[in-house]
C-alpha cells in the first residue's frame, strides 16, 4: 500500500452507483472545485432527500438511543419508501458517517468554535453526514452542502441550519488527504496517526497491533487491516450441503466463493429476493465462519471412533449450527445447539428451520453447565464459538468500535475460558473440540489456549491449519500460527482473506478427566 492512502469512506455499499437525479449528485467528476449555491440557507428548499433523512435517522437512533445502525437501517428504507438505489445511498452515508466518525470529528472540532459535545447531537450527527459527503464520497460539494442544509432546516430547524451550512463550508474549504495532513501536524507517534487517519479508537489500533504480531504477521499490515474495517463487507451465501443451491444467486449476478466450498458473493441488493434465501436453504454467513464450521465437522476424528453427536455451545443466532446442523444430517449425526438467551435461542431454532428437525434440538443453558457430571464425554464434536469483543467484525456493525472499551476484553476472557473448559470436558476423549472467536485478540485468542491447555492436562492442541486448509478451496489459507508444544491454530483477516478476522484452535482429549 502506498504511503498515503486516506479514509475512503464506504464507498462499496451502494455497489459503487451515483445518484443523479434533479437536484442530487453525480460524480464529482475530478474538477475538485467546488461551487456552493449563493442562496440563504434559511431561503433554500425545506424540504430533506428522503435518502439523507433516513441516513440521520439511522445516525440518530445509534447515537441518542444506543441503537445498532444494521438493524435500524432497514426498517427506515421501508418508512421512507427509499428504492434501491436511494436506499444504497442512504446505506453508504450513514455506515461511512459512523465509521468515519472519529476522523470527522476531529475535522469538525477544527471547524466549529467551541467543544463537539457542546453542540446539540442532533446537529453533530447532521454535520457528520455532510462531512462525510464532502470528504468521502463522490457527491459534488454545493450537492452536499446544499441537501444537508435542507436536511438540518428540516431536521433541527432554521437557526441550527445556519451554523451547519457555515462550518460545512469550512470543512468543505480542503479535501480528505489535506485535512489529514493538517490533523497529523499534532500526532506524535504512529498508532495515533493511524487513529486518526484509519478512524479507529487508540486503544484498538493498539490492540489490532498487538494482534498481528501474536499471529505471527508483520505490524506493518496495520494500515492494510484498519483500511479493511473501513470496507462494507461484500454478501457471502452459503447453500446449506444436499439442502440448498446457489443457481438462483449465480443467474442474478453471483461470482463463486474463493475459499469456502459452495458458496457466493452476491452484490445484487437486497439477499431476500432470493427464494433460496427465504427457505433458508441458502444462508448469507461470513466465508470465515464458513470455513470455522466445516474445518471442525472435516477434520478426522484422532480415534477413528463414534461421530454422531455434535454440540454447537453457543450458538446463536445459529449460522454456524445451521450449517453444522445440514453437515450432521448428511452423515446421520445430530446436532444440540445450545443458547442461553431465550430470543437468541429462538434465531437458532429459524435458522435450523430448514435442516431435518430429527437432526437437531436446541437447549437453553448456561453453556458452562455442560462440564457438569451428566455431560461429561457425551459429544464427539463440539463447537465452541465464544462471546467476544468482536474486534474481528468490525466492518459489519460501523458503529461498534466507538462502544466498545479494552475493558470489555477482559472481562470476556474468563467466561471464554470457562465455556473452553466445559467443552473439553463434553467432548468424549478422542473427539474434537474447535474453539472459535471473531476477535484477533491475544487475550481472547492465544492466551485463552494456552491456559486452556496448562489447565487441561488431557487437552492436546491438533494441527488447525491443515483442518482449515482441507476444507478451503485453493487448498491453502495462509492462516496458520504454529504453537510451542505442538499443533496449531489459525488466523483469518479482512485484509489478506477479504473475511472476518476469525480464530480457531482444534483440540482432542485423550483421556477421560481424573477422578471420573
Ligand atoms: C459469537 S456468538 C455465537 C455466534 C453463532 N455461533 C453463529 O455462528 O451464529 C456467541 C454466543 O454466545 C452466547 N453466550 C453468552 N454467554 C454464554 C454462555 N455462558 N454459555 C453459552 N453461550 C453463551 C451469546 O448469547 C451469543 O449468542
Amino acid at each position: 500500500m502506498s504511503g498515503r492512502s486516506e479514509y475512503r469512506g464506504n464507498k462499496a455499499d451502494n455497489g459503487g452507483e451515483r445518484r443523479n437525479e434533479a437536484g442530487r449528485e453525480r460524480n464529482r467528476g475530478g474538477s475538485g472545485e467546488r461551487g456552493f449555491s449563493t442562496t440563504a440557507p434559511s431561503a433554500r428548499k425545506r424540504k430533506a432527500d428522503p435518502a439523507r433523512l433516513t441516513a440521520w435517522e439511522v445516525l440518530r437512533a445509534v447515537t441518542a438511543d444506543d441503537a445498532y445502525a444494521n438493524l435500524v437501517l432497514p426498517g427506515r428504507i421501508r418508512a421512507n419508501h427509499l428504492d434501491k438505489r436511494d436506499a444504497g445511498f442512504a446505506t453508504e452515508l450513514a455506515y461511512g458517517a459512523l465509521r468515519g466518525q472519529g476522523l470527522y470529528d476531529a475535522v469538525l472540532a477544527r471547524c466549529v468554535d467551541r467543544p463537539l459535545d457542546q453542540l446539540d447531537p442532533a446537529v453533530l450527527d447532521t454535520l457528520r453526514l455532510g462531512a462525510h459527503q464532502l470528504l468521502s464520497m463522490r457527491v459534488p460539494s454545493h450537492a452536499a452542502l446544499d441537501e444537508t442544509v435542507s436536511l438540518a432546516r428540516m431536521v433541527v430547524g432554521a437557526g441550527a441550519s445556519g451554523l451547519i451550512n457555515a462550518v460545512l463550508r469550512k470543512v468543505a474549504a480542503r479535501e480528505l488527504e489535506a485535512w489529514i495532513d493538517l490533523l497529523l501536524e499534532d500526532v506524535a507517534d504512529d498508532v495515533s496517526a493511524a487513529a486518526l487517519r484509519y478512524s479507529h479508537p487508540e486503544w484498538i489500533v493498539r490492540a489490532l497491533r498487538q494482534s498481528l504480531v501474536a499471529h505471527g504477521r508483520e505490524v506493518t499490515e496495520i494500515n492494510d487491516l484498519l483500511e479493511a474495517d473501513n470496507l462494507a463487507p461484500v454478501v457471502n451465501l452459503v447453500a446449506l450441503p444436499s439442502l440448498g443451491s446457489l443457481d438462483e444467486a449465480f443467474e442474478n449476478g453471483a461470482e463463486p466463493g474463493t475459499l469456502a466450498p459452495d458458496s457466493a458473493y452476491y452484490s445484487g441488493g437486497d439477499v431476500s429476493r432470493l427464494s433460496s434465501v427465504r427457505a433458508g436453504t441458502t444462508r448469507v454467513q461470513d466465508a470465515g465462519s464458513q470455513l470455522v464450521a466445516r474445518a471442525l465437522a472435516g477434520i478426522q476424528l484422532p480415534d477413528g471412533g463414534r461421530d454422531t453427536v455434535w454440540l454447537d455451545l453457543c450458538a446463536g443466532p445459529g449460522g454456524k449450527a445451521s450449517l453444522l446442523a445440514a453437515l450432521a444430517a448428511e452423515r446421520d449425526a445430530t446436532l444440540t445447539a445450545n443458547e442461553p438467551t431465550p430470543h437468541r435461542a429462538e434465531l437458532v431454532r429459524r435458522a435450523l428451520d430448514a435442516v431435518p428437525e430429527e437432526t437437531w434440538m436446541v437447549t437453553v443453558e448456561d453453556g458452562r453447565d455442560f462440564g457438569d457430571e451428566l455431560n461429561q464425554g457425551r459429544f464427539d464434536r463440539v463447537m465452541v464459538d465464544a462471546p467476544c469483543s468482536g474486534l474481528g467484525a468490525l466492518r459489519r456493525r460501523p458503529e461498534s468500535r466507538w462502544r466498545k472499551t479494552a475493558r470489555d476484553v477482559a472481562e470476556l476472557t474468563v467466561l471464554q475460558g470457562e465455556l473452553l473448559d466445559a467443552a473439553l470436558r463434553a467432548v468424549r476423549p478422542g473427539g474434537v473440540v474447535a474453539y472459535v472467536t471473531c476477535s484477533p485478540h491475544p487475550g481472547e485468542t492465544v492466551a485463552v489456549v494456552q491456559d486452556a491447555l496448562a489447565r487441561n492436562k488431557d487437552a492436546r492442541l491438533l494441527d488447525t491449519a491443515a483442518a482449515l486448509d482441507a476444507v478451503t478451496i485453493t487448498g491453502a489459507a495462509g492462516a496458520a500460527n504454529p504453537m510451542e508444544g505442538g499443533g496449531s491454530t489459525i488466523q483469518l483477516w479482512p485484509h489478506v482473506h477479504s473475511t472476518d478476522a476469525m480464530f480457531m484452535a482444534l483440540f482432542t482429549r485423550t483421556e477421560t478427566p481424573a477422578g471420573t
